[in-house]
């Protein structure tokens, strides 16, 4: 089984509008609303794939009751969220189909009690026992101790399960420091850890940091892994047009399918980045178009980066 941890789950409504113009009304065309969370995505990708997933984490209140029901039944996954007394937050994506944008409104989450944090930490420490791979997603709802990746990752380490880190600022810099197998920052994520602008040296100063492995996704122009065993620049073979939000958590669906199945990195990054632009053809994050994947994943180009 792989675990995804998601502290922050999210109801996750995507808007489609015409043309998104500030300081005007507009009158939305679509309405979609689904289970998320960066880790919650990531279960439902790998679900999808055929892995058995479990998803933990925090749920609570309509919105997280309206949550875990939009992943009852999905096959594959089994859902081990931690009830908790605050309300899941909401997110908003608002999708302008003139330009092909799309604008993020995340709330903050809600406050999580110590009582239930020490719960959490007990659910994770049972589910690692039964887990090949763990991956840690997303941003730290209130009341969360900011070091709570660190923690996270430690027991991972000594429980021999390969860990994968997902999120930015403060809790990925303290992640970083427990020496995680993999992150996967995207360029501006791993500018701020690092400090430089530059890729290639970003990368290799995240590795001083800690990280074994960097995954830097560059949006558009693909991933740049940097690996123990070497390092690799995956491309798509041009832009895709739709909703870019998920692509980077089905990514990491890729990575984590890729690391319990033993693929070479190479074929790893073809699988990551054909799956991430495949995301950006379907109308929400935590799916993906299979045909798109299956036709792309053929022509993902993978170079050596020196
Ligand atoms: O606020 P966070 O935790 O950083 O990101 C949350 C989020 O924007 O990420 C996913 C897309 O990656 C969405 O499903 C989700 O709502």
């Amino acid at each position: 089984m792989i675990l995804t941890v998601t502290l922050n789950t999210a109801l996750d409504i995507t808007h489609r509008v015409a043309s998104l113009r500030p300081h005007t009304s507009h009158r939305v065309s679509e309405v979609i609303e689904r289970p998320g969370g960066k880790g919650v995505n990531v279960g439902r990708v790998l679900a999808a794939l055929g892995h058995e997933v479990t998803v933990t984490g925090f749920a609570g209140g309509g919105t997280g009751r309206a949550l875990r029901d939009g992943l009852a039944g999905t096959e594959g996954l089994t859902d081990a969220l931690v009830p908790v007394a605050g309300a899941t937050r909401r997110t908003i994506a608002v999708v302008d189909e003139h330009s092909g944008d799309t604008t993020q409104l995340n709330e903050p989450g809600p406050q999580i009690a110590p009582a239930e944090w020490v719960t959490f930490l007990d659910r994770y420490a049972e589910l690692l026992s039964g887990a090949s791979a763990v991956a840690l997603c997303g941003s730290l709802p209130p009341g969360v101790p900011v070091g709570a990746y660190a923690g996270l990752i430690r027991t991972a380490r000594s429980m021999g399960v390969p860990v994968l880190l997902d999120t930015s600022g403060e809790p990925l810099r303290r992640g970083v420091a427990a020496r995680p197998d993999i992150i996967k920052p995207n360029a501006d994520e791993l500018a701020e850890l690092t400090g430089s602008h530059d890729p290639l040296r970003a990368t290799e100063s995240a590795r001083r940091r800690g990280a074994h492995t960097v995954i830097t996704s560059l949006g558009p122009n693909g991933l740049l892994a940097t690996t123990p065993e070497g390092r690799w620049h995956a491309t798509p073979p041009g832009r895709m047009h739709g909703n870019p939000t998920g692509a980077g958590d089905s990514a990491v669906a890729a990575l984590l399918s890729g690391l319990v199945t033993r693929l070479p990195w190479p074929s790893r990054l073809a699988h990551a980045v054909a799956l991430s632009a495949a995301t950006v053809r379907a109308p929400a994050a935590g799916e993906f178009d299979r045909a798109t994947y299956e036709r792309l994943l053929e022509r993902v180009s993978v170079t050596t980066a020196s």
